[in-house]
């Protein structure tokens, strides 16, 4: 090799975790570390390829695993991972299906993978080794990983998958274990800390405007139309926000972090009634975590523990019909629940880029003898974070924040209190 090659990253290399330094507390968006926001540089690894690795490639089984829901990009990451580790010299590669249930549902075999088998994966949605919520059992899968003799496992999955994939990594060293457990954060949702932004997310966005688009058209040709589009976003409004603001059509945003009222002089209901007055129509984006304070609770948990919320789309499009009803008024509501069409599409061309730089700086951190991490950008810097320092909490919308002040400004919403 040319002496001048400069390939490596150098285990010392960082990357500074905040960007900016804010003079107080109060400045819009303040992210600070000391309650009086002085100053603290906070450092994280470089991601990518070491001059020193920690496997020996010919020797290596390396599995894959993708958790929890779909989300646009799983086979671009997937595709990735295989063709790097590949590229090291590992042959044994091994997708799990069904996410954690692949571990120990007996009749769920280990797919073989590798360049071929995985070619033309990333031009299709959906995972192509399937997904699953629940049976995460680790004593269980860290036996099945010790039966299967694996030195890898690449987990992809969101904050529920991180929790899981960080007991695993936990169960590994006590066990004194050498698999080293790397995660990539998969969630639509863009719910996980530290990071700019995760893969799926712009996709996810960029196909929600074909329902805001189309409920547009439904609310600006009917006489007194209401459009109203209803987006994923359990606890954050991420997508709701951001498809908003694409849109630029939009009315109302409605996020889960933002409580509102809908009657009352304040009430988002008497908002419709100005926008139908003034301009004749009006568009309602809201989140599916929005407003849930107004619904009845189920208090039902899916597989994963994760609590099933009521339908807030359903419960406001009946609302606003007995509204106008009740005043007199005509109204023509028109509601699109697009949930799964956003989310069962391939990744466009940014995330399949994210998605590239992910699944390849995943097995660059496994061959750098990392574990317990997980792989994203900070401030467009790629980078190793440890993942208890991701899922401290899930990643909200900061009501502070410019882009919720943006997006109110596009909307010209009122505070609906
Ligand atoms: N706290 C936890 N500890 C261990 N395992 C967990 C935990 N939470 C969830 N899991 C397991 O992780 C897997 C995925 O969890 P979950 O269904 O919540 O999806 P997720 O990873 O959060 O992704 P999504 O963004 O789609 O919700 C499931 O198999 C679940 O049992
Ligand atoms: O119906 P499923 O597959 O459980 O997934 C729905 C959930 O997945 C998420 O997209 C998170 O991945 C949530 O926004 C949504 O509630
Ligand atoms: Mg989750």
């Amino acid at each position: 090799m040319q002496e001048s090659w400069n390939g490596y990253v150098n285990d010392d290399d960082r990357a500074l975790l905040k960007v900016i330094k804010f003079a107080s507390p109060t400045s819009a968006g303040a992210d600070c570390i000391d309650p009086d926001c002085t100053w603290v540089e906070q450092w994280v690894h470089r991601a990518g390829p070491r001059k020193q690795i920690y496997f020996e490639p010919q020797y290596v089984k390396a599995g894959i695993v993708t958790c929890g829901g779909l989300c646009p990009g799983l086979n671009d990451v997937i595709r990735q991972i295989v063709l790097t580790l590949e590229k090291y010299g590992v042959k044994n590669i091994v997708g799990i299906q069904h996410g954690f249930r692949g571990f120990f549902e007996n009749h769920l075999g280990e797919v073989l993978l590798n360049r071929h088998v995985v070619q033309n994966i990333n031009l299709a949605g959906g995972s192509f080794l399937g997904v699953s919520r629940g049976g995460a059992n680790i004593s269980d899968i860290v036996d099945s990983i010790q039966a299967r003799r694996l030195d890898m496992l690449f987990v992809l999955g969101g904050n529920g998958t991180h929790a899981g994939a960080n007991l695993i990594h936990e169960e590994c060293r006590k066990r004194k274990l050498k698999v080293s457990i790397v995660g990539v954060p998969k969630t639509i949702d863009n719910d996980i800390l530290l990071m700019d932004k995760t893969f799926g997310f712009d996709t996810a966005v960029e196909a929600a405007q074909r329902a805001i688009n189309s409920a547009y058209i439904e609310a600006h040709s009917a006489f007194h139309g209401i459009g109203l589009v209803k987006l994923m976003g359990r606890s954050s409004g991420f997508i709701t926000m951001h498809a908003s603001l694409s849109s630029g059509q939009v009315d109302i945003c409605l996020i889960p972090e933002v409580p509102f009222t809908l009657d009352g002089p304040n009430g988002v209901l008497r908002h419709l009634e100005h926008l139908i007055e003034t301009k004749g129509f009006a568009l309602i984006c809201v989140a599916e975590g929005a407003g849930q304070e107004h619904l009845q609770q189920s208090n039902a948990t899916d597989a994963s523990g994760n609590t099933v919320l009521s339908d807030i789309g359903v419960h406001l499009q009946q609302k606003m019909k007995s509204h106008f009803k009740e005043i007199g008024i005509h109204s023509d509501v028109k509601y699109i629940d697009p949930t799964y069409m956003v989310r069962a599409v391939r990744a466009n061309a940014s995330d399949a880029i994210l998605c590239t730089v992910l699944g390849q700086n995943a097995v660059h951190g496994a061959f750098a003898g990392f574990s317990g991490i997980t792989t994203g950008i900070c401030n467009t810097h790629n980078v190793y974070l440890p993942i208890p320092e991701v899922i401290k909490s899930t990643r909200l919308v900061d009501p502070n924040s410019r882009m919720w002040h943006r997006c109110l400004t596009s909307t010209g919403q009122p505070d609906f209190h």
